[in-house]
């Protein structure tokens, strides 16, 4: 297996003086290519932190983040925008979606942005993507009219619509009931084996770590299992 991204010696500091947090503590992580992988740890032992920097998001205090022969440390800011557009996926608890757009248009709506108009590849793709998470019958339906495990499965396909190597989900699943949430994780699984996408999700849950093949534990700003 081939490392994807490799992460040493991270350090993140809040604040300065008295108030410093020392959050990440000389944290030390390689992703392999096509990985699945959970983020475990106490609350308030970084995994927020680490997800942000490994999206390049925000900068470390100190240490370096090597991915895809790219040094984002040293990257300067349009940089890493370009690379973040063209690598990296996002999905979040609370998914941001647009209301009254259409699931579709959720999907395609950043690359859309990105190139400056709507292509018939980004739709095709968008499209394929919602009927692989089973929303065939919701293409078309305004996302405020979702259940939230249809929302969290649009939020899947948005991260994955240019493709990225890389999809990083900070408790994707923990505003879901039981079986949506393990839905939404088995259709992860599914992408990540026809895709080879690498998955990194951190979660407080223990069944939706089981269904992933690795789990990383974050404890006191590093990693520990
Ligand atoms: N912008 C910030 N300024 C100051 N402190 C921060 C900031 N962001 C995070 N922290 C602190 O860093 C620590 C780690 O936060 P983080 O959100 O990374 O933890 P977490 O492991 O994701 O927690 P949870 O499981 O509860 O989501 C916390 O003590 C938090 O208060």
């Amino acid at each position: 297996m081939s490392a994807l991204l490799e992460v040493n010696d991270l350090v993140k500091t809040f604040g300065t003086g008295e108030a410093a947090t020392r959050v990440l503590r000389g944290l030390d992580l390689t992703l392999n290519t096509g990985e699945m992988a959970a983020l475990l740890g106490p609350s308030g032992s970084g995994k927020s932190t680490l997800l942000t920097i490994l999206g390049t998001l925000m900068k470390p205090t100190s240490g370096r983040y090597q991915m895809l022969d790219h040094d984002l440390i040293a990257a300067e800011d349009r940089e890493l925008t370009e690379f973040r557009n063209r690598h990296i996926g996002f999905v979040f608890q609370f998914h941001n979606l647009l209301p009254d757009f259409t699931a579709l248009e959720n999907v395609i709506f950043p690359t859309a942005v990105r190139d400056g108009r709507e292509t018939p590849a980004a739709r095709a793709r968008g499209a394929d993507l919602l009927v692989r998470m089973g929303l065939a019958e919701r293409i078309h339906f305004p996302t405020a009219k979702l259940s939230g495990g249809q929302k969290q499965r649009v939020a899947v396909a948005r991260a994955l619509m240019n493709s990225p190597e890389l999809v990083l989900a900070d408790e994707p699943t923990g505003n879901l009931d039981r079986a949506s949430a393990l839905q939404v994780m088995e259709l992860i699984g599914q992408i990540n084996r026809e895709e080879g996408t690498t998955f990194l999700i951190s979660t407080h849950d223990d069944k939706i770590a089981a269904a992933c093949q690795r789990q990383i534990v974050v404890s006191d700003g590093v990693v520990t299992g």
